[in-house]
């Protein structure tokens, strides 16, 4: 877990302030602000329907707040899911996501696609350059399959490896492009209480190179591992934020979602 330092003096890699987001007659999230530091992990916990998905949707532009910002690195910014790379975020789909018709490796290079630096008429005529370029992607592609410990995996289809690599598998995708923010979406669904393990350590590693990351995640063992902040919601406010120390103490919790669930 990163070392608490005090976070009021850093700009949030990622601040959302008074979020609000409505369906119709419903409201979804109210009032929701939360930052995430710069190597840190944060989770976003609570209930089924406590609005961690649309939460999650906002950051990645797929809903647009009713009331409300987000700022990356002190810039407020609202972004589209196909301009998440120019603001530094990654992301992985609840779902797995990978090209069924593709190479491990290949998936992986998708991660790359907003990183090309060569025309599409240098690629056609496989000018030097776009052939330069092809390989950097690839080398970065193998770079973090092999820290990942799935290199060997490669050039396998995706749909022939067990559901573990697969995961491990969209997590190097979101991670290729070296984000400055990585959303994670349910990572450990699907999982087994190793490959759990697994993943937390990855989780963990991944915050020393400066990159924050938000955990979106019912697993309440792993949140509480991994995490060094938790925000709580249910019923689309924000009823705790801080530590998991102070967030699994809290009785508001309790009630709502640890009492419930966890029990
Ligand atoms: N596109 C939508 N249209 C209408 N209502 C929606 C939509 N998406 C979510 N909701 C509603 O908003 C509320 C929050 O849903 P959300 O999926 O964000 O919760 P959640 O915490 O992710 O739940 P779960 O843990 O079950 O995935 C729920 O009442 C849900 O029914």
């Amino acid at each position: 877990m990163a070392p608490q330092t005090d976070q009021s003096a850093s700009t949030p890699r990622l601040s959302l302030r008074d979020i609000t987001v409505r369906f119709g007659g419903l409201t979804a999230l109210e009032s929701v602000s939360v930052d995430v530091h710069p190597g840190t992990v944060v989770g976003i916990m609570g209930p089924n329907g406590a609005g961690k998905t649309t939460l999650f949707n906002v950051v990645c532009g797929i809903y647009r707040p009713s009331i409300g910002t987000m700022a990356v690195d002190g810039t407020v910014v609202r972004p589209h899911p196909h301009t998440l790379t120019k603001h530094g975020i990654a992301r992985t789909l609840q779902g797995l996501g990978l090209f069924a018709g593709q190479s491990v490796l290949d998936n992986v290079v998708a991660g790359l696609q907003h990183d090309t630096r060569h025309t599409f008429v240098e690629e056609l005529l496989s000018l030097p350059r776009a052939v330069r370029d092809e390989r950097e992607k690839k080398d970065r592609a193998m770079a973090i399959l092999e820290k990942l410990n799935v290199a060997a995996f490669a050039a396998a289809a995706p749909d022939t490896l067990p559901y573990a690599i697969r995961k491990k598998v969209s997590i190097a995708r979101a991670l290729v492009s070296n984000p400055s923010l990585l959303l994670l979406d349910e990572p450990a669904g699907g999982l087994g209480h190793d490959e759990i393990d697994e993943l937390a350590q990855l989780i963990r590693e991944i915050p020393q190179s400066g990159c924050a990351v938000v955990l979106v995640e019912h697993h309440v063992d792993l949140v509480m591992s991994v995490c060094d902040r938790i925000a709580v919601l249910d019923f689309g406010k924000l009823i705790a934020e801080g530590t998991p120390e102070q967030v699994s103490a809290d009785p508001a919790v309790t009630d709502a979602y640890l009492g419930v669930d966890a029990a």
